[in-house]
This record gives structure tokens, C-alpha cells and sequence, in this order.
């Protein structure tokens, strides 16, 4: 199951030390980095120029390696430091005075203003970041953030690698890299969301062959299509829709219309035998119009919720709850009733809002929040710098978890967390998030576990996005869309086995 897995980093420093205990010198692991990256950016088409910014530690020790390989091979190359080169040590250290031998242009930044800064970046094709690695502490501080700001203004039209990781992902301004040749193992701070946003395409430099056993246990793992095929339902030959699964939605508002509709049509999209969807009349009057496959229940109050619930419990093996429920004390009491389904249930959109309240607890359920509606759940703490520990707090609390956005994450409460590293950004339109938690709910109803109904509903739902988008545009698209492609997505996952 699952072949990339990430580790935190100091799971991959403690690799360093351990290879170093064996006997492989540390200088060695230097020159074995920067020989792997100096191998990747070779075959890579470019103008033969680089500019190498190097910080005070080891990261910038890397950037020399890189600036004598790239210079041995005839490269036009300067190194530019961030810090008065007496203050690089060890390894490092070794490698500047190597590079002194060498008719390398080595200067510092502090003297330089931004328009020289300028000038010296456009004047180079390649930009390599090896400003800060994983011994950074923090947002990036003085002269190595100015540098970064530099490099984020002046990368259009030159390519920027960055080394080990992009200077900044965890912290502050952080570098825009083209490419991340990240060293060892794979790195948590640039699996998911906005670390792997700068990261761009990231590939693994591996240290030594015996590398794998001494890293230990992954602290997340990257699903591929052949893990995400075995979590599709078990669909047979004389399948009825009964036996497909049913899902009740309890969504949708005066104010907010069309949620619930792309909900509802993101659950038939993704195989559900059964939608139904209990909502304001000014919803449902478009339904049979706009979704007549789906059966229309009027919701007034909680107390009708109540009885539509006892209603369809036999039918409809799954909740979902929450898409344009507006935050009124209406969805409130909705969500205090919803919140006594005995199944698993699937909160989203204004039903995140009220979770948690006193009086609404489900016992264990799905949550399908993007960045702000977990930053919400957890009490105002932001999850944008550490997506796994948020959706790890999330799952200790509730109990499976979709944290969505840029190679969204899903964690539960006994597994390593999984990343899905499927959509892009065609998928960022209004209602996409309604289209997958009706996609995750239908799935669930056809007897998918939680955390692998959740990966599969977000690996559809990307693949969906990435596929309009190849095909009309990244711009534009509308969240039905992306659920009328899910049959020819799953068609092909399923084919596929
Ligand atoms: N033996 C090893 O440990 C190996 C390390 N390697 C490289 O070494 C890197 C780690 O090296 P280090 O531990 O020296 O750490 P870094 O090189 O990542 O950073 C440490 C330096 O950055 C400064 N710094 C830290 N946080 C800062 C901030 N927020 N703003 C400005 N300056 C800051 C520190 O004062 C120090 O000078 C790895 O990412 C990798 O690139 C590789 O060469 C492989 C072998
Ligand atoms: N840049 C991106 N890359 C990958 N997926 C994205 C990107 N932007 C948005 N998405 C996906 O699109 C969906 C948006 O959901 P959400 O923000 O809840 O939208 P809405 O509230 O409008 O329905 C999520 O599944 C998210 O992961
Ligand atoms: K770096």
C-alpha cells in the first residue's frame, strides 16, 4: 500500500546522524546531495547560467557542492551568501574554501540594494535556493527573507530550484520553487497544502542505499490509483438501488440555494442509489426540474427533521449534513437533531459552524472541512502551517476527517494519515466542496469505511477537476460539472482493475 511515504523532519536528521554513525562522513552526505541535484538539473533544458544563494548552515553547504559540480561542468555560476562567509561551519565551511580554489564569483547580499539584487538574479537562468533547509527556526528573519522576497519577485522567466526545501515553508514569505530536490526522504512541511504549493515538483535525492529500514515509521503516506482502486465499493451484476446505498441531506436554505442541489447531484454522480434532500421549499421547488432524480422532503423545522429522519433511517444509511445551511438558529436546531443519527453521518459547509456546540456531538462522524473551517473547529488556530496536526486534532475529536485543499489530507483516529494528491486548481470554484461531500457520503452509504470513502471521494473528485481542466480550461468551471464527470472517473478507476 502506498509507495511515497513522508516523514517528518526529524525523522530524515536523524537519518543523517544515523548514516554518519556508519561510517559515511558527513562531507560525504554533502557531496552525495549536491551530486544527485547537480544530476537532475543537468537533464534539465537550460541556459547553463546559476545563481546560488547560500545560507550560513548546511543547506548552503549543499549550494556549494552544487556551484563547484555546475561550475566543473562549464557553467557560468555565482554564489551568493546571506551571511559573512566566516559564519559558514563545519561541512559547509569545507565546501566554501573548496569553492575559493575555484574561479567562482563568491559575494555576499548585505552591501547589495534591491535593484543590484535584481540585476544579479535576472542575469542567471537557474536560481538555487540553499538559504534555509530543515534546521530553520521559524519565519524566515532578516537577510535571508529579504533574499526570499527577491527571488519571489524575479522568478518569472528564470527557474528557481529549491534545495532540500523551499526557504520559508514553514513560516513567513517562503521561496516559489519550480523544482524541490529534497534529499533522504520525503518531507512532511511540503507534502500537502501550502508548503507543496511552493515546493512545486519535488524529488527525492536519496542519501544510501540503506536508507529505507533506518527512517523508521512514515508519518504519512502519499495514496497512488492502486491504493484508492481497492477502497471502490463492491458493486455486482444484479446490483438495485437499494442495494447502491442512500444518503439523506439535510441541507440548503432561502439564502443559500444551490448547495444543496450540488450536494444531492454529487451523490447520484458517485453511484448513490438513493438522494434525499430535505430542504427550504425555495430549494426544492428547482429540484425536480433541476435534479429529478433526487426526492424532495420539505424541511421547515428541527421537528420535521425529526420525523423525516425516522422516515428514511431504513433507507438511507448515511447523513450528510450541512451544505448551505445558512447559520441561523434554524440550521442550529437542525444540526442539534442531526447530530442523534445513529449511522455514520458527514458534516460539511454551516454544519461544521455548529459542531461541537454543547448539545451537538455526534458520537463518531466524517468532517469534510477546507483551512478555515477547521482553523474554526480548533478554536481560531490557523492549520495552514501544519495541515497533519490540525486534521490529527480534528480526528481525535470527531473521528475521520477530509482536510481539503492543495493535496488534501485524510486522517482518522487509527491510521497514518493519508495525503490525496489529486486536483488542482480548476477545482477552486463555488460549490466544488458541495459536489465531493455529496461524492464522500454516497460512497459511504455503498459501505466504503470512513477515512477510505473520504480518500476516494477527494481522489475522484480531483481527477474530475484536473480532467475539465485539461480539457476546457483552468478558469471557469462550474461545480456540476466537476460532479457530471465523476461516472467517467470512477468508469476508469473501476476499469482499471
Ligand atoms: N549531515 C547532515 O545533517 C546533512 C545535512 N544536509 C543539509 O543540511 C540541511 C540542514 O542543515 P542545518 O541543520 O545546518 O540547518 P539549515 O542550513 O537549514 O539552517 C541553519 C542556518 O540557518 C539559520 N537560520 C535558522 N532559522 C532561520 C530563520 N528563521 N531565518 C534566518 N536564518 C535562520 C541558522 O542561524 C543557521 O545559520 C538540510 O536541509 C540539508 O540541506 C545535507 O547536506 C545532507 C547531510
Ligand atoms: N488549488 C487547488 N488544488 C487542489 N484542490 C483544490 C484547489 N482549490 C480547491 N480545491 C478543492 O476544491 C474543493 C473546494 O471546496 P470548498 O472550499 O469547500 O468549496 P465550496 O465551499 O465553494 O463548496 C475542495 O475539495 C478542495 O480540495
Ligand atoms: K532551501
Amino acid at each position: 500500500m502506498a509507495v511515497i511515504p513522508w516523514y517528518a523532519n526529524e525523522k530524515v536528521r536523524a537519518l543523517d546522524a544515523r548514516l554518519i554513525e556508519s561510517g559515511v562522513s558527513g562531507l560525504e552526505l554533502m557531496e552525495r546531495v549536491g551530486r544527485g541535484i547537480v544530476d537532475f538539473i543537468l537533464k534539465q533544458p537550460l541556459a547553463r547560467s546559476a545563481l546560488i544563494l547560500a545560507g550560513a548552515g548546511s543547506n548552503g553547504g549543499d549550494g556549494f557542492v552544487i556551484a563547484r559540480l555546475l561550475m566543473e561542468r562549464g557553467w557560468k555560476v555565482t554564489v551568493l551568501l546571506s551571511h559573512a562567509a566566516s559564519r559558514s561551519q563545519g561541512d559547509a565551511a569545507v565546501n566554501l574554501t573548496r569553492l575559493g580554489e575555484m574561479p567562482v564569483p563568491v559575494v555576499e547580499s548585505r552591501d547589495r540594494d534591491e535593484t543590484a539584487l535584481t540585476e544579479l538574479l535576472n542575469s542567471h537562468d537557474l536560481v538555487v535556493d540553499a538559504l534555509l533547509g530543515t534546521g530553520a527556526a521559524g519565519a524566515p528573519r532578516g537577510e535571508t527573507a529579504r533574499l526570499i522576497a527577491a527571488v519571489n519577485r524575479c522568478r518569472f522567466g528564470r527557474h528557481v530550484l529549491a534545495v532540500d526545501v523551499p526557504s520559508g515553508a514553514e513560516g513567513g514569505e517562503g521561496v516559489e520553487a519550480q523544482w524541490t530536490c529534497t534529499a533522504g526522504g520525503w518531507k512532511l512541511p511540503i507534502a500537502t497544502g501550502h508548503g507543496a504549493a511552493l515546493a512545486g515538483e519535488t524529488v527525492l535525492i536519496p542519501l544510501d542505499e540503506n536508507a529505507a529500514p533506518l527512517l523508521g515509521v512514515p508519518d504519512a503516506l502519499e495514496l497512488e490509483e492502486r491504493d484508492v482502486r481497492n477502497f471502490l465499493p463492491r458493486r455486482r451484476i444484479d446490483d438495485h438501488k437499494g442495494r447502491r446505498g442512500g444518503v439523506l441531506i439535510v441541507a440548503g436554505s432561502k439564502r443559500y440555494r444551490g448547495a444543496a442541489l450540488l450536494a444531492a447531484r454529487g451523490a447520484l454522480r458517485a453511484g448513490a442509489g438513493l438522494a434525499v434532500l430535505a430542504s427550504v421549499p425555495e430549494v426544492l421547488d428547482v429540484l425536480a426540474a433541476s435534479l429529478p432524480e433526487a426526492i424532495a422532503e420539505p424541511l421547515e423545522d428541527a421537528a420535521a427533521l425529526e420525523r423525516i429522519m425516522a422516515k428514511w433511517r431504513s433507507r438511507c444509511s448515511v447523513l450528510l449534513i450541512g451544505s448551505g445551511l445558512d447559520r441561523d438558529s434554524r440550521a442550529r436546531g437542525l444540526c442539534r437533531i442531526g447530530s442523534q443519527w445513529d449511522g455514520p453521518s458527514l458534516w460539511d459547509g454551516d454544519g461544521l459552524y455548529w459542531l461541537g456546540e454543547d448539545d451537538i456531538k455526534p458520537v463518531r462522524c466524517c468532517l469534510t472541512p477546507h483551512e478555515g473551517e477547521a482553523a474554526a473547529l480548533l478554536g481560531g488556530r490557523s492549520p495552514v502551517r501544519d495541515r497533519f496536526e490540525a486534521a490529527a486534532a480534528l480526528a481525535r475529536q470527531y473521528g475521520s476527517v477530509l482536510l481539503k485543499g492543495y493535496r488534501s489530507l485524510v486522517a482518522g483516529l487509527e491510521q497514518t494519515p493519508w495525503i490525496v494528491p489529486r486536483g488542482d486548481r480548476t477545482l477552486s470554484v463555488p460549490g466544488s466542496g458541495d459536489v465531493l461531500s455529496g461524492a464522500c457520503a454516497a460512497l459511504l452509504a455503498a459501505g466504503v469505511p470512513a477515512e477510505k470513502a473520504l480518500a476516494l471521494g477527494a481522489w475522484c473528485h480531483g481527477v474530475s477537476g484536473e480532467a475539465l481542466g485539461r480539457m476546457q480550461g483552468q478558469d471557469g468551471i462550474l461545480a456540476h460539472e466537476v460532479a457530471d464527470c465523476l461516472p467517467a472517473v470512477l468508469k476508469e478507476l473501476n476499469g482499471a482493475c
